[in-house]
């Protein structure tokens, strides 16, 4: 399979914090493919996510490179994550000599869906607007068409009455129905790869539930590619082909959903599937296809 994204010896430090956050990462994720970061808090989950988007603040000490393989230009093409760009002027021809390079949008060429959904709506701007914006700023569309989109993505995230959605406000929805909205408008520019950060953590485990089913319909749907980040083993194994676990900014091992959590190698995977036994281990493991 094509890899949509290469990361090959990727270290961030974020200033005035001693420890990196991310160390020597390498990591291939297939075009198309479902990969889940699973890990404890503070194991550099949401910093791989936030320098995949380019997020990072520009106080971030970034090395290493992240390329993307993009239709677009039919080759591969290899991008300094934006904010290490002001400290890479000793290597600007190089990075010239990678001209034309693709730098990912976010929002066009990678949704996003975090935790808090109240954070990344507008509290003042109607969900179907909020929507369309994106639609109209990532696909050019003009508003009518673009609020056409968001009525029909209302439609496919399942919000029970799209049409009164389309005018509510975001505090007049539940969280889990603010989630749907986020998801909503990660998707509305149709990206490569949506990265869902601890989507489903702030949710009770019924909501949870239907967000992670959400999340793998949409996906299969929209052929995307997803990054699904979260701490929890059980919930990973739900959707993803593989999984990479995360420890202290390092990747302690990376598998396929059977192989990790039937065979796990490393001792601090078989710590975090400990702590589903006798709660979800059979399910999971059947769920990802292992033999019991
Ligand atoms: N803006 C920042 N400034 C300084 N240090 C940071 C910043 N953001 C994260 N860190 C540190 O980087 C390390 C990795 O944090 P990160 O948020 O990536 O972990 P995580 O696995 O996503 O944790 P959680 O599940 O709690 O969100 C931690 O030691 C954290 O304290």
């Amino acid at each position: 399979m094509t890899a949509l994204l290469s990361i090959r010896d990727l270290s961030v430090a974020y200033r005035g914090n001693g420890r990196e956050a991310l160390k020597n990462i390498n990591l291939d994720v297939a075009a198309g493919e479902r990969i889940a970061v699973i890990g404890e808090s503070g194991s550099g989950k949401s910093t791989l996510a936030l320098v995949i988007a380019g997020l990072l603040p520009p106080s971030a000490r970034i090395e290493g490179h992240i390329d993307w393989q993009t239709t677009e230009f039919r080759s591969s093409h290899s991008f300094a994550p934006p904010s290490v760009l002001p400290e890479m002027s000793g290597r600007t021809e190089g990075a010239k000599d990678r001209q034309p390079k693709f730098v990912p949008l976010g929002g066009r060429d990678i949704g996003l869906v975090f935790q808090d959904p109240s954070a990344s709506l507008d509290p003042v701007m109607t969900v179907g607007k909020q929507i369309a914006e994106v639609a109209h700023t990532h696909l050019g569309l003009d508003w009518p068409q673009a609020f056409a989109r968001a009525k029909t993505l209302l439609e496919r995230v399942r919000l029970p009455d799209p049409d009164a959605a389309m005018h509510a406000y975001p505090h007049q929805l539940s969280g889990g129905q603010k989630q749907r909205v986020a998801i909503a408008a990660a998707i509305a520019a149709s990206p490569k790869l949506l990265i869902a950060d601890e989507a489903t953590s702030a949710l009770d485990t019924i909501v949870q539930a239907e967000i992670v089913s959400l999340i793998r319909q949409l996906v299969a749907e929209d052929g995307m590619t997803l990054l699904f980040i979260s701490h929890d083993i059980a919930l990973a194994a739900e959707l993803a082909d593989r999984i990479a676990v995360f420890r202290h900014g390092e990747l302690v091992e990376l598998g396929t959903t059977a192989q990790i959590a039937s065979a796990p190698h490393h001792v601090y995977t078989r710590a975090l599937l400990d702590a589903h036994i006798g709660l979800d281990t059979e399910p999971m493991l059947r769920r990802a296809g292992a033999s019991v």
